[in-house]
């Protein structure tokens, strides 16, 4: 695992709408359910997250956390029931809603021929987001990569790759944060920043849906959905 320390804190953006009262219930979650072959996965689950508000999803291996945080940000359908975030059905979301929602998944999805730097402009082109050279920067000392800015992804450790994920975290506004098993491959200094950003980012009013095997204790109290 990687051991290099974590950089200095940045001013993250802040959740679109930080500071203004928000609605009761901005992600609802009413009946899903999903099967894999003739397996049920999960059934029933149904909840309502408000702003400022985070979710721990657990359960043991092949539980279905993962097939659920899909569902959560519009990739996967479930068999039945739905999800909406501000009142729309999250998979019909206008670009502008979509955007308030940012999704890093257990698999890294960083292109390996490409440097930290350039995949952390790639990812917020797809989002449709005007890249700041120096907000960007800024967000790779503190995720702990400074100095490896411009490092090909594949010469980087598992850690690493871990934190240039995460650090889309730090140059995208999202109102909503679905993070699927962050602390993977993350030292202990990592998993102390990481919790800082998330207890920040809950003060501010985002919502925070999150997985993970390893211990979430240093984390705000959260909500716990067991899909055990
Ligand atoms: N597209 C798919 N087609 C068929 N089966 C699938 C598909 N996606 C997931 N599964 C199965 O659904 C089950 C749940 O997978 P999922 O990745 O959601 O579990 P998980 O709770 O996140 O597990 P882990 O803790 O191991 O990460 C697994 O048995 C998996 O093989």
């Amino acid at each position: 695992m990687d051991t290099g320390p974590v950089g200095r804190a940045t001013t993250a953006p802040s959740p679109p709408h930080a500071g203004k009262a928000a609605p009761r219930g901005e992600l609802e979650i009413a009946g899903l359910s999903c099967r894999r072959g003739d397996q049920t996965l999960f059934s029933g689950v149904s909840l309502s997250l408000a702003s400022g508000e985070l979710l721990f999803v657990r359960g043991r291996n092949g539980s279905g956390k993962t097939t659920l945080l899909r569902i959560l940000c519009g990739l996967t359908e479930p068999a039945t029931g739905e999800v909406r975030w501000r009142g729309q059905p999250i998979r019909r979301l206008e670009e502008a809603a979509r955007r308030e929602l940012l999704y890093v998944g257990h698999r890294d999805a960083v292109k390996e021929e490409l440097t930290p730097l350039e995949n952390l402009d790639i990812h917020q082109g797809l989002r449709g987001e005007r890249g700041d050279l120096e907000r960007q920067l800024d967000a790779l000392e503190e995720a702990g990569l400074g100095g490896r800015e411009d490092i090909p992804v594949r010469y980087l450790s598992q850690g690493q790759r871990r934190r240039t994920a995460l650090a889309r975290l730090l140059v995208s506004p999202a109102r909503l944060w679905i993070l699927d098993e962050p602390l993977t491959a993350l030292d202990r200094s990592a998993v102390a920043w990481l919790f800082e950003r998330i207890a920040a980012y809950l003060r501010e009013g985002g919502i925070v849906v999150t997985t993970s095997h390893q211990s979430i204790d240093g984390l705000p109290e959260p909500r716990i959905l067991d899909l055990d």
